[in-house]
């Protein structure tokens, strides 16, 4: 069985952590149905007198009290038709546990406390005793308390007796104390008031542990009356079941129940005990036996308003766990069903499953052990933790049995049906429920484990309509005729092995069918055994098949008395298991599951411990992220920024650059305030400037030259070679003294120079002009993502998106490009310029040259000495040579310039002052060409008195 455990999903059905919930406010079985307890129809005037021996009855003189069975009262779930309504029981109207009610119930004489000894007084009929004055655990005369009787004679001459005190109460300090010990004292101690010297009365040990009940079920309403009168005499009160026929006999039992008998009285008298035992710790088996459509399944499961032995016995075992604060309690339930000798979980079976329906489960086998005695395997156990849930268990398994119709029942069961509860129990200490070890929280006594049985046979019949119902039949009949075998060679005889056997020594056939071999530890007395045979000997029954019928019920009422006179059971309280040894092993799930909880608890705490740390951790980790991806993203704007500066600075400068230069070139031309050329112009110094693009500015009254223009854009852009350029002005030797070597030198380092400046701004122009595109292509795919795009320079922002739009940038920037390529064409033109004029020179400065070694020779002198003779020949012709190239060299240049502002002036980029000054013309950039240009105009003419006095005396002279 350990192996078909299923271990219960944590969530949903884990095990109770401490005692079972506590149930619902009970409420008396009194208030759910209409059904009136037999106590509501007695009839005091009948004297107990009038009770007849089975034989009197025969006699027509005197009218039996009896004289006719009991009319049924209307039965709820019996139609017209006679059929049955219902069998599915809803749980929702079972009776909840009612509390230490003292309720009256009536209660049939115990033939075993009372020491009834009921003799037919017909010599003729046969007689079946139930033959037992043991105490016993099933009728309360094995634990010292007697069951109070009432007195009270009910219409049928029963006589109703008031239920024991602690009927249906269930009181845990009302219990009987019923250890096996004191329980087996007790029997001795009866064994002694006994005639020990009798044989039987040996065999009668143990018989109390067997209750054997009859109960007779009425006809349905509607059904003819009245013809079986005289036939059968049923006597409650005496337990007396008298046939009258030719084979009839009188037949004593534990318990008789005669129609009007319901479900609950039944359930007092035959199970209630017995489900208590099991709680204690003892084995119980109840099972229903009889014809078919006797009311088995009615007595068993019950109807709505009558709940049978099933709902009350699950009611009777929570209260009990109720009321047993000192014990904590485990439950399992399986249900299986063994049907044409094959055993079917109907707990694992999907529900509604008709005969002979396809079911694929696996095959269920009876296994031995030699703890738990004979199981199925593998069955499904569902723990359950409320009496609703019980039910609903057990209704699911109701709903997979095969069920059809009958001749006798619309709904017949057609296989046997086996509830099993298993209960598990343990002592706790008191307020310390969970505890810090594993065993803390509990007495040394370890589980107990106890099972209650509940079985509802399918009913024999013997003439069955089609095929099916046939084979059906002849399997059911057959488990049953191994049933009675086996109960009709019980005996207390062992064989050899310590194997019950008969009493020729021989094995009892329990391996004969399934039913018997499940039935095996209940028959062989390990178990409490109350056996419930039901029968229907009323008009209807007799009618429908005559003989058949009574030979039937003949058979029902033979098998019971065989029941009651072989069963021998010495039940003993179930031992208790120690942790996961012993019969518990895995079997024992209240240690485990108990184990199973103080492990996931520390579990749980140290998970709990380990999440919140982890969850700092995390939380610092997300933190620390944010804050990188704060920071990532500040840097990223800030390069954004950056680089858009740098941009509109570069751009400013270059504007800047290419204002100086156009004033410079104007200087360069020499134009004066007046129009004219200004002699200024013919000094190389002012000529190289210009194209160098360089500034004049002051510097504490002495003129700087400083390089600055587009060589410094660059470096704004990221060229250190520029930036070095740069910063270099009067600190940087190198540059200039190639300036001042082509400035002051013979002038052709110097336009060397200005071609290296010149190529290195062209250089830096096609790096802007680069850059520029990069950075239109850059707003072009940002322009998609982006709403605004920003460019500031100093004291003006150009704004796309917002202001204007992106076209407008764009346009804007083309312009920008368009103008620089102009510039660089200029340029390319003012380099080819200065080119020629160098060739130009230097041709001269060659001619000049062979003319004046032409000269020295005829002069008879070296060239280029100052002979003794001659002093002031030589210098002279040289100035005058030096004067000539280079008025004629100047004069080239200034024309070519004068050319190309005149272009400009034209194609009105620049305009000419009323005083002969140029200035950028005011239409594109009329801010800047309102300020800047004018004012270093200014200045450049502020310069030019010093610039021409002390830069070229040779010129003044000239
Ligand atoms: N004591 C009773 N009082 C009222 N109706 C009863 C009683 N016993 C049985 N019946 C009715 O008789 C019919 C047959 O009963 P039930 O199904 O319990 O018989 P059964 O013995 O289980 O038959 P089977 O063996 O065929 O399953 C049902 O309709 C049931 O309601």
């Amino acid at each position: 069985m350990s192996a078909t455990l299923p271990r219960p999903s944590r969530p949903s059905n884990g095990p109770p952590t401490m005692a079972l919930p506590a149930l619902p406010v009970g409420k008396t079985r009194k208030s759910t149905g209409g059904i009136q307890t037999p106590t509501s129809k007695l009839t005091p005037s009948t004297p107990r007198t009038g009770l007849r021996a089975p034989s009197t009855t025969l006699l027509p003189a005197t009218p039996p009290p009896t004289t006719a069975l009991p009319q049924p009262r209307s039965l709820s779930g019996i139609n017209g038709a006679g059929k049955t309504l219902r069998k599915t029981v809803s749980i929702n109207s079972f009776p909840q546990p009612p509390r230490g009610d003292n309720r009256v119930t009536s209660l049939p004489p115990s033939p075993l406390s009372g020491g009834l000894s009921h003799k037919s007084k017909t010599p003729s009929a046969p007689n079946y005793h139930v033959s037992s004055g043991t105490p016993s655990l099933l009728n309360g005369t094995g634990e010292g308390k007697a069951v109070a009787r009432g007195s009270t004679r009910n219409s049928d001459g029963l006589v109703s007796v008031s239920s024991p005190p602690h009927s249906r109460s269930s009181s845990a300090q009302d219990s009987y104390s019923t250890s096996a010990t004191q329980y087996e004292d007790m029997i001795d101690v009866a064994q002694q008031k006994l005639d020990s010297s009798s044989k039987r009365a040996s065999k009668t040990d143990g018989k109390g542990n067997v209750i054997v009940s009859v109960r007779v079920r009425p006809d349905a309403p509607g059904q003819e009356q009245g013809k079986a009168d005289g036939e059968w005499m049923v006597d409650g009160r005496k337990s007396l079941i008298a046939n009258r026929g030719k084979e009839g006999g009188d037949y004593y039992y534990d318990n008789v129940f005669a129609t009007h008998d319901d479900n609950s009285r039944v359930y007092d008298h035959i199970a209630k005990r017995l489900v208590r035992r099991v709680m204690e710790g003892y084995h119980g088996t109840v099972f229903a036996y009889g014809m078919t459509g006797t009311g088995k399944t009615f007595s068993m499961q019950g109807t709505a308003s009558s709940p049978g032995v099933i709902p009350l016995a699950i009611t009777d075992i929570f209260s009990y766990i109720r009321e047993t604060p000192s014990r904590e309690f485990l439950l399992r339930v399986s249900y299986l069903e063994i049907y044409n000798e094959k055993i079917h979980d109907l707990l694992s079976m999907p529900t509604g499953n008709a005969v002979g329906g396809n079911m694929a489960q696996e095959e269920i086998k009876l296994r031995e052990d030699s703890k738990r005695g004979v199981y199925a395997s593998p069955l499904k156990e569902e723990i359950v933790q409320s009496p609703t849930q019980l039910l609903r268990v057990i209704a699911r398994g109701d709903q997979a049995r095969r069920t059809a119709s009958t001749q006798f029942n619309a709904r017949s069961s057609r296989s046997h049906a086996v509830v099993q509860i298993v209960v598990e129990s343990r002592e706790r200490i008191p307020g310390n429920p969970a505890g810090d070890n594993k065993r803390s929280g509990l007495l040394p006594g370890g589980v107990r484990v106890s099972t209650l049985s509940l079985i509802d046979l399918a009913g024999s019949e013997k003439a069955a309509e089609t095929k099916e119902r046939r084979t059906e039949g002849s399997h059911i009949n057959k488990s049953l005729l191994t049933l009675g075998t086996v109960i009709a060679k019980l005996s207390d005889t062992k064989d050899k092995d310590g194997k019950a056997s008969d009493k020729d020594g021989k094995h009892l056939p329990y391996r004969d069918s399934k039913l018997t071999r499940l039935l095996q530890g209940a028959l062989s007395g390990n178990s409490l055994v109350s056996i419930l045979c039901t029968i229907q000997i009323g008009a209807a029954a007799s009618m429908a098949l005559g003989n058949t019928h009574t030979a039937e019920t003949i058979n029902t009422l033979k098998f019971a008395s065989r029941a009651k006179n072989n069963i021998v059971s010495h039940a003993k309280r179930a031992e208790e298991a120690l942790g996961s040894g012993g019969d518990g092993g895995a079997r024992v799930l209240l240690e485990r599951y108990r184990m199973e909880i103080v492990e996931l608890r520390k579990e749980l705490e140290t998970q709990a411990k380990n999440n919140s740390k982890k969850d700092d951790e995390e939380e610092k980790v997300r933190d620390a992220e944010e804050e990188r991806a704060r920071e990532k993203e500040a840097e990223h704007r800030h390069e954004e920024q950056m680089l858009e500066m740098q941009l509109a600075r570069t751009a400013l400068k270059e504007r800047i650059d290419h204002l100086n230069r156009l004033i410079l070139s104007s200087k360069s031309i020499g134009v004066n305030a007046s129009g004219s050329y200004s002699s200024l112009g013919m000094h190389p110094r002012y000529s190289q400037g210009s194209i160098r693009s360089s500034v004049m500015t002051t510097n504490g009254g002495r003129p700087l030259l400083e390089r600055t223009s587009s060589m410094t854009s660059t470096s704004t852009i990221g060229r250190g070679s520029s930036g070095q350029r740069n910063s270099s002005g009067a600190e940087q030797p190198s540059a200039d003294d190639e300036d001042s070597l082509g400035e002051f030198g013979d002038g052709t380092a110097s336009l060397a120079a200005q071609n290296r400046a010149l190529q290195a701004d062209v250089a830096d122009k096609n790096r802007y002009i680069q850059t520029l595109e990069k950075r239109l292509l850059q707003a072009r795919r940002a322009s998609h993502s982006r709403t605004s795009v920003g460019l500031s320079s100093t004291g003006k922002a150009i704004m796309v998106g917002e202001d204007h739009s992106v076209s407008a940038l764009l346009k804007d920037k083309d312009a920008e490009i368009a103008e620089l390529r102009a510039r660089l064409d200029d340029k390319d033109r003012m380099l080819g310029a200065l080119r020629s004029a160098a060739r130009s020179r230097d041709t001269a400065d060659r001619v000049e040259s062979r003319s004046e070694i032409r000269a020295s020779q005829v002069l008879g002198q070296p060239p280029n000495s100052a002979g003794p003779t001659s002093p002031s020949k030589a210098p002279l012709a040289k100035q005058v040579s030096e004067l000539r190239k280079r008025t004629k060299s100047v004069d080239e240049m200034s024309k070519m310039l004068d050319e190309m502002i005149q272009d400009r002036v034209e194609s009105g980029e620049i305009v000419r002052g009323s005083r002969g000054s140029v200035r950028v013309a005011p239409i594109d950039r009329p801010a800047e060409s309102s300020s800047d240009p004018p004012i270093q105009l200014q200045l450049l003419s502020k310069q030019r008195p010093s610039l021409l006095n002390e830069a070229n005396p040779v010129a003044l002279e000239a």
